[in-house]
């Protein structure tokens, strides 16, 4: 298991290319699936959990070749299990049960179970489908479920899900007639997918508002297509230019996804421009606080909190964050005071004061954002900051030790002890 060490309090100059969205890569990866024919996918990250998609994919009868950020995919033999070993170390494997039984009318995928960010269920996605026409039951922790072919049915989220669109828009580009997602997820992510599939030949309109009429068609063509950069990555980086006080050109930016985040930063005083084809973010190292609540996109992404939060606690004045959509996704918190933040928890909420300086220690990464949100941390902090476990980091981070070190900052990975 690796770990990374970090030297604090070197500002931060430079270019960095943001990757492709590991948030739009995978459902995208998935949904070749529903392919006749050969599909062809760019700007892949490089991530663990685009390699465990990878295996997931082939574990379901298809052919695949992966060449640096490239991807092809062909679902000529597929078979219906996703097995627990596989959907365990991620959780977005669940999205193949709707482009499953919409192609071979059945599925077995195992039940994800929680997270460290929540309990996660998947309710949602189950009981659309079922209004699409499946049937399912839960088998020794998988679920499996049947169907003849899916049918068109009006559905509507009592919550936007990001993943219970996402499967259900896969599932009913097959379906005979028209389904219609009501309080569907905006995301960009979901738009991304969208997009795929309509390349694909699918029939879609009202992808990005909050309702997708999908026209069932009866196949889908592979294509090539290009995924979206990753607006969660492009805002990571943004705060680590704000933290250390330095200047940051963003290549490959989604700025215009990034609005939230951007009008967020903005109000805490740093400078974020476009420039040509580049996005430049500066601070001068004095920063306010603010408050900012977690909402379905086009509000401030639950995937930034902990990040902005780090930013928070070197801040001037005091600011409060609610956490809307997690019920659980506070876990960077301690490890934050460890290294010197003040963050008072009730609920789901986080009163944060900033402090003058934080000091390097050893901090241990329990998910995915809170691991970016400790390395952020550890590069404005006072002498050497250990995160550990950062294979959480990896699941979703193209190479970031690598980029933060191109950039001025004193990072290294090493094998954790
Ligand atoms: C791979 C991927 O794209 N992951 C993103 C996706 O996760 P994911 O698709 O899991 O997120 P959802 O939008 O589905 O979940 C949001 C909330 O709804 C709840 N819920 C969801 C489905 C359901 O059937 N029942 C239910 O109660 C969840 O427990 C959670 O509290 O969107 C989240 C919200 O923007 C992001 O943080 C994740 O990074
Ligand atoms: C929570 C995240 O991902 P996942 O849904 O894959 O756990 C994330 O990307 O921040």
């Amino acid at each position: 298991m690796d770990q990374l060490v970090i030297e604090g309090g070197y500002p931060l100059f430079g270019e960095v290319t943001i990757s492709g969205a590991k948030n739009a890569a995978l459902p995208i990866c998935i949904a070749s699936i529903l392919c006749d024919g050969e599909v062809q996918l760019t700007k892949i990250p490089r991530l663990r959990d685009i390699a465990t998609t990878i295996k997931l994919l082939s574990l379901l009868g298809c052919s695949l070749r992966q060449e640096e950020n490239r991807v092809w995919v062909r679902a000529d033999n597929l078979v219906p299990d996703a097995p627990y070993d596989l959907v365990r170390t991620m959780r977005a494997s669940v999205l193949c049960l709707g482009p499953l039984l919409s192609r071979l009318g059945q599925a077995r995928v195992a039940l994800p179970g929680g997270c460290a960010i929540g309990a996660r269920p998947v309710d949602l996605h189950l009981k659309a489908l079922e209004k699409m026409g499946a049937r399912f039951e839960l088998e020794g922790g998988d679920i499996t479920g049947y169907c003849n072919r899916l049918h068109g049915a009006r559905i509507h989220f009592d919550f936007p899900t990001v993943g219970g669109t996402e499967n259900l828009l896969m599932a009913a580009t097959l379906a005979s007639g028209e389904t219609v997602l009501e309080n569907a997820a905006k995301e960009p992510e979901v738009v991304d997918l969208a997009h795929f599939l309509i390349d694909c030949g699918a029939r879609i309109e009202g992808h990005g508002t909050s309702v997708i009429r999908i026209q069932g068609v009866d196949r889908l063509e592979g294509c090539s297509y290009e995924v979206m950069s990753d607006r969660i990555e492009a805002g990571t980086y943004m705060v680590a230019a704000g933290i250390t006080g330095g200047e940051l050109s963003l290549a490959a930016c989604p700025f215009a996804e990034l609005e939230p985040v951007v009008a967020k930063l903005r109000e805490m005083g740093m400078h974020i421009q476009e420039v040509g084809d580049r996005v430049v973010v500066k601070s001068n190292g004095v920063l306010e606080c603010v408050d900012v609540e977690t909402m379905p996109h086009p509000g401030f992404p639950t995937d930034m909190q902990a990040q902005l939060m780090a930013l928070m606690c070197l801040a001037q004045g005091s600011g409060v964050i609610t956490e809307n959509i997690f019920e659980n996704r506070f876990m960077h918190v301690l490890e934050l005071v460890r290294l010197g933040a003040d963050i008072k928890l009730s609920g789901k909420t986080a009163h944060i004061r900033g402090v003058k300086r934080l000091n390097g220690a050893p901090v241990m990464a329990s998910d995915l954002r809170a691991s970016a949100s400790l390395v952020l941390a550890g590069l404005a902090a006072k002498g050497t900051t250990t995160v550990r476990r950062i294979y959480h980091l990896d699941r979703g981070y193209e190479t970031m030790d690598v980029k933060l070190a191109r950039v001025g900052a004193h990072i290294r990975r090493e094998q954790q002890p």
